[in-house]
């Protein structure tokens, strides 16, 4: 199987303080001794991503912040630009969390827009798209997920800049996981939908990730789905020894992946 490198991906969301930067020293430490390890980044909060770059500065591990203003600058009191999130060392930016989707009214078209200025900064995005409880057990799931998908991508989208992460948001927090072979058909639809749209003749180039309830129990079975090439992770990658199981995971499957 020739898919891109896996990605693992820790979002803190609204947790850490100085002190925890440790962590991310020994993800740094961890990732730098683990073969075959995926490509990592960590997405602390803003207060942390200047210190947190600094950490990471010429090991494998990349920063990157959790949303950002739709603008370039401006009268816009309490945001964060892109290009400041770049200025502290952000290499990425996640953008459409669910979260943010439910509790800041973001709409897939302001995706869209945040992602497109993201993009012209020279960030990386990680796009997330998902169900709500509800629409699963309507069986919404894929025409949810095809609409979010078309509406907050933007055209300037490319499978070295862009990540889509399928994230139900039933998954999340909940320790509840869709089963492997759910995770596979939606991500099945959103490469077919990356392959319409970019012209592409198979969207295996994008990466795919699955967010919810990752933990090291499960990563195994998530990276049995070969349509999976990487993990959003939260709350299990607040602490490094826990989020490096799930990276080790992720190389062994890396190593079956390149043994088929
Ligand atoms: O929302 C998530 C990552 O963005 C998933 O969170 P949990 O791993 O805590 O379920």
């Amino acid at each position: 199987m020739s898919g891109p490198k896996l990605y693992v991906a820790g979002n803190w969301k609204m947790n850490g303080l100085r002190p925890d930067l440790t962590q991310i020293q020994a993800i740094r430490d961890g990732v730098a001794s683990v073969e075959n390890a995926p490509d990592v980044t960590v997405f602390p909060p803003a207060t942390l991503l200047h210190a947190a770059s600094q950490i990471v500065e010429g090991s494998l591990v990349e920063i990157g912040a959790q949303d950002c203003h739709v603008g370039e600058k401006g009268p816009f009191t309490g945001d964060l630009s892109a290009l400041m999130l770049k200025d502290s060392g952000a290499t990425t930016v996640i953008l459409g969390h669910s979260e943010r989707r439910a509790e800041h009214g973001e709409t897939s078209r302001e995706v869209r827009a945040k992602a497109a200025t993201a993009l012209r900064a020279g960030i990386k995005i990680v796009v997330c798209i998902g169900e709500t409880r509800g629409e699963h057990v309507r069986g919404l799931t894929a025409s949810v997920c095809r609409r979010q998908l078309a509406d907050s991508l933007p055209d300037e989208s490319t499978p070295e800049t862009t990540i889509v992460a399928y994230e139900p948001v039933w998954a999340i927090g909940s320790g509840v996981s869709p089963t492997t072979e759910q995770i596979t058909a939606v991500h099945e639809i959103v490469r077919g939908c990356l392959k319409d749209r970019f012209r592409e003749t198979s969207g295996m180039r994008w990466r795919v990730l699955y967010g919810g309830s990752v933990s090291p129990a499960n990563a195994a079975s998530t990276f049995d789905s070969p349509e999976v090439d990487g993990v959003l992770v939260g709350g299990a990658s607040l602490k490094a020894a826990t989020f490096l199981e799930i990276i080790t995971a992720a190389a062994r499957a890396s190593e079956r992946r390149s043994a088929r």
